[in-house]
């Protein structure tokens, strides 16, 4: 966290507190995200990691608590100069422009950004529009219509949108859904390259493979508290983890289910299982995948 004087992370999330009513949605969830690192923001469905997004970003105002993002508090600054200073974000809702094409998308989004920069940087600020449809593995579907392209590839153009703005931050919302494994495997590469650019990249993500594949530090909420920080491999073995998404508490375990909500939620460790069912089967617990294992062992559904 924040040391007064000394290191800031590039992004810092400072005792933030969201109510809605009576609902707290974010509870002083407190964490990092560094410069040049995969940071995974994880949690059982109503958790509150879309809001904790929205509070990073600007789209909320927190009831209490602070969001740093780049040595500066930020927590009133509005979501257009946020993205200014570096902020980017994908959206779980796919947000292009279905009647252009997927590369002038793209080519908008960088030009909205540059307009955005002073004169004096606008030459440096240019993107390499083909290069990045490439990087991003979607040069084949340039010449389309954005409306008319798969969901996977859809989801990948909003990943080229935002990284069209160069972004030192960027927050993804379920980057992975639509995507098919090898899809899912090249994303994972893809956000390890960013990472080892100096890119900070926030991922609220279900796909656990990819998460544990790629995540250097995961942020686990559950109730709109941080209930786990860690590694991978420390997630993985957490037992208030296991619990948060498998539904149970204490009493539970004695034979009295809590928590249907979490529970039914269905996004992990069992996406395999049938969310209709009031609790996945205990076995989900083992469906972890290994950590080191690597993405797309033949784990993914
Ligand atoms: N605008 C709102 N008004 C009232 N309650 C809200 C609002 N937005 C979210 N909530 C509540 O806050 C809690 C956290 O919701 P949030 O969408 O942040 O969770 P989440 O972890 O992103 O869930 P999911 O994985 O389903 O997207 C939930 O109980 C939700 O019902």
């Amino acid at each position: 966290m924040a040391s007064r004087g000394g290191h800031r992370a590039l992004l810092e999330v400072d005792g933030v507190v969201v109510r809605f009513g009576g609902v707290v949605a974010v509870n002083e969830a407190r964490f990092d995200v560094e410069a040049g690192t995969v940071t995974g923001l994880i949690g059982p469905n109503g958790a509150g990691k879309t809001t904790c997004f929205n509070v990073i970003s600007g789209l909320q105002r927190p009831t209490s608590g602070k969001v740093w993002f780049d040595g500066r508090n930020v927590s009133n600054t509005p979501v257009h100069r946020r993205s200014k200073m570096g902020m980017g974000r994908t959206f779980q809702r796919l947000e292009a422009f279905g009647s252009l094409t997927v590369r002038d998308n793209v080519r908008v989004a960088a030009d909205i950004h540059s307009g955005a920069l002073p004169l004096r940087r606008r030459s440096a600020g240019k993107v390499d529009i083909d290069a990045l449809l490439e990087r991003v593995g979607i040069a084949e579907y340039a010449r389309e219509r954005a409306d008319s392209i798969p969901t996977g590839t859809a989801r990948l153009l909003e990943l080229a949108r935002c990284l069209a703005s160069q972004p030192k931050l960027l927050l993804l919302d379920e980057p992975s859904s639509g995507l098919d494994e090898t899809e899912t495997d090249d994303f994972g590469d893809l956000l390890r390259d960013l990472a080892a650019e100096g890119c900070a990249i926030l991922m609220v993500e279900h796909d656990m493979d990819l998460v544990m594949g790629v995540c250097d530090t995961i942020h686990v909420l559950d109730f709109g508290s941080i209930i786990a920080q860690g590694d991978p491999a420390a997630i993985r073995n957490d037992p208030a983890v296991q619990k948060a998404y498998l539904g149970y508490s204490d009493e539970a375990d004695e034979g009295h289910p809590v928590r249907e909500n979490h529970a039914q939620s269905g996004g992990y460790p069992g996406d395999e299982y049938d969310t209709s069912t009031d609790l996945p089967p205990v076995e989900a617990t083992m469906t972890l995948p290994a950590v080191g294992s690597g993405i797309g062992r033949g784990e993914r559904r």
